[in-house]
């Protein structure tokens, strides 16, 4: 079995990680911080709260990349874009959940898959992902007349709106539909707007609380309307995905790969 590195250990995913990649006893034999954080030597479980596992937080850097073969990555983009360059260099294979990049920002990480395998995917989770193909059908079947929305709802400390969920099932939507997304998309909607157009797909961004990640894709017809919904009950689904992609990457060749293809669904129509 591959061993696994964690970027970004003190984030709620972080631990989230920490925490099933104990529950599932993988070989996590790195977890690192910024360089300059004061966490650097805590223990990895106290950490995460699941208890001592033998291994201290490190700092992220050229010393510390060698200490795992696949390494999962749940930080921000410009962390991310930074952690992605040593793991070139190092020839590591990459695990990538960080959403809210720009073109630019995921061109590189494109760039990158030339060299290293990477899996990267906006959501990690089983239920987001078989969402993704379910909103195909529905839009094939009611998308010509239906009004179409997508509305997603995260915790107060979100940095990024719409999730990468949200984009990920407008774009799904969008290509069954075949629109141009960046040319129907309407985020947010204020003041007089006048009526809907219909070939539009609309978002609408919800932040409060600690609500962990809902989902909801709606085709609105006159006299009825379908809602497809996802809800995260515990950030452990993502992580559980994220190290499922991880295991899956061993031995694979450099390119870039989904999550549809880690869960065997990318042949669903
Ligand atoms: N694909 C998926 O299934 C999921 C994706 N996500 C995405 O994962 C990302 C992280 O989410 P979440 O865990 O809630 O975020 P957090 O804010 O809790 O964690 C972010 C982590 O990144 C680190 N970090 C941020 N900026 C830098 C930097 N400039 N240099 C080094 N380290 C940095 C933070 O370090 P420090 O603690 O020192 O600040 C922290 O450890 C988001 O993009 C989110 O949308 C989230 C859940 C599921
Ligand atoms: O920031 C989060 O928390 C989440 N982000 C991802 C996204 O932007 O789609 C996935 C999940 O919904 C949680």
């Amino acid at each position: 079995m591959s061993t696994i590195g964690i970027f970004g250990a003190n984030g709620r995913m972080g631990r989230a990680l920490i925490t099933v990649a104990k529950e599932q006893q993988l070989k996590l034999t790195a977890a690192t911080v910024r360089s300059s954080s004061d966490l650097i030597g805590v223990d990895a479980g106290e950490l995460a709260g699941v208890g001592r596992l033998g291994l201290p937080l490190s700092a992220t850097g050229t010393d510390s990349i060698n200490q795992a073969g696949i390494w999962v990555d749940f930080t921000m983009p410009e962390a991310m874009l930074a952690h992605l360059e040593l793991a070139v260099a190092a020839k590591k294979a990459m695990v990538i959940g960080v959403t809210g990049l720009t073109d630019a920002q995921y061109q590189q990480v494109q760039q990158a898959s030339a060299h290293i395998p990477i899996v990267w995917a906006p959501n990690m989770s089983v239920g987001v992902n078989l969402l993704l193909h379910l909103v195909q059908t529905a839009a094939k079947v009611m998308g010509q007349t239906a009004d179409i929305e997508i509305i997603e709802a995260h915790h107060r400390f979100k940095k990024d709106a719409p999730s990468g969920t949200a984009m990920a099932i407008g774009a799904s939507i969008a290509k069954a539909l075949e629109r141009d997304l960046s040319k129907v998309a309407v985020y947010g909607r204020e003041g007089i707007t006048g009526e809907r157009q219909q070939q539009t797909i609309g978002f609408a961004t919800v932040r409060g609380g600690d609500i962990i990640g809902d989902h909801t894709a709606l085709f609105a017809d006159l006299g009825e309307r379908l809602e497809i919904t996802h809800k995260a009950s515990s950030r452990n689904t993502f992580a559980q995905g994220a190290l499922r992609a991880a295991l899956w990457l061993q031995n694979k060749q450099p390119g870039l790969y989904s999550m549809q293809q880690v869960l065997g669904l990318a042949d669903l129509s």
